[in-house]
């Protein structure tokens, strides 16, 4: 049986957890429709994560079948996620696809996995694994330098120590001056108003961001 971490689906087939259309929630995008491919199968397992469900299962499927499918949905917004998108190989291709027809393209990744490969069009939202997240220490930190101005670092914090740290990763390898950086908190772990107000306080040069769709939906599936 074929590992869904090692990427190891057939040249041009990928292993699809949902295919769905909703309004983005999270990343500079927020708001916009936006019809989501999410990819199954992740290499880590961040304590919080909220999409564990698509770690295993999905099906596969070829590439002109999921492009079809994403243009049966009408938008010009479509994000890549997982999972992490980025370790099926295929996952290149597919955001080459995307971008050939038209769409605006953005792919949420771990920053784990070398962001190298992907097509310039595609906007990457990139995490930065806090300690919290228990995968810190899979943080690829030569991504960091292959991030441009229509990129995005998030940080996703379940603690005060997490923004301790976040703030001294944005000092030392000073993110602001190449994308904007996002931060976020851990949904039911950290207070939304707790964020804000440290942000406020020590007049951080990111954007503070809470998970419109979960507003919206609370954690529904396919949402
Ligand atoms: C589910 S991940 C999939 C893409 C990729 N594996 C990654 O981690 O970026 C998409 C985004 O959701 C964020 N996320 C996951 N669980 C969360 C939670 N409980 N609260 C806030 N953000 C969360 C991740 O940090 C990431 O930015
Ligand atoms: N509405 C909505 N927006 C999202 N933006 C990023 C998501 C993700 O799971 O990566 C996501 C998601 O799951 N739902
Ligand atoms: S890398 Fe993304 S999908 Fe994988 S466990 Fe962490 S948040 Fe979940
Ligand atoms: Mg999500």
């Amino acid at each position: 049986m074929p590992s869904m971490e090692t990427g190891t689906a057939a040249a041009g087939r990928l292993r699809i957890t949902e295919i769905f259309a909703s309004i983005q929630g999270e990343s500079t995008r927020v708001g916009l429709p936006t019809v989501f491919v999410r990819l199954t199968g992740c290499p880590l397992r961040c304590t919080w994560c909220d999409t564990a469900y698509a770690f295993s299962g999905g099906s596969t499927r070829s590439l002109d079948d999921i492009l079809a499918e994403v243009a049966r949905h009408g938008l010009r917004h479509v994000c890549v996620t997982g999972g992490e998108p980025l370790a099926q190989k295929a996952c290149l291709e597919l955001l080459a696809a995307l971008c050939d027809a038209g769409h605006s393209v953005s792919l949420e990744t771990s920053g784990a996995l070398d962001i190298g490969g992907v097509d310039a069009r595609v906007s990457r939202v990139m995490d930065l694994k806090a300690p919290g997240s228990g995968e810190a220490a899979k943080n690829r930190y030569a991504n960091l330098a292959l991030l441009s101005a229509h990129d995005e670092l998030k940080i996703v914090l379940a603690d005060a120590a997490d923004y301790e740290w976040a703030k001294r990763q944005i000092t030392e390898h000073a993110l602001a001056e190449r994308c904007p950086v996002l931060l976020s908190p851990v949904a039911g772990s950290l207070a939304p108003t707790e964020l804000a107000a440290w942000i406020v306080r020590d007049r951080l040069p990111v954007r503070f961001q809470l998970q419109l769709h979960k507003i919206l939906w609370d954690d529904a599936r396919g949402r």
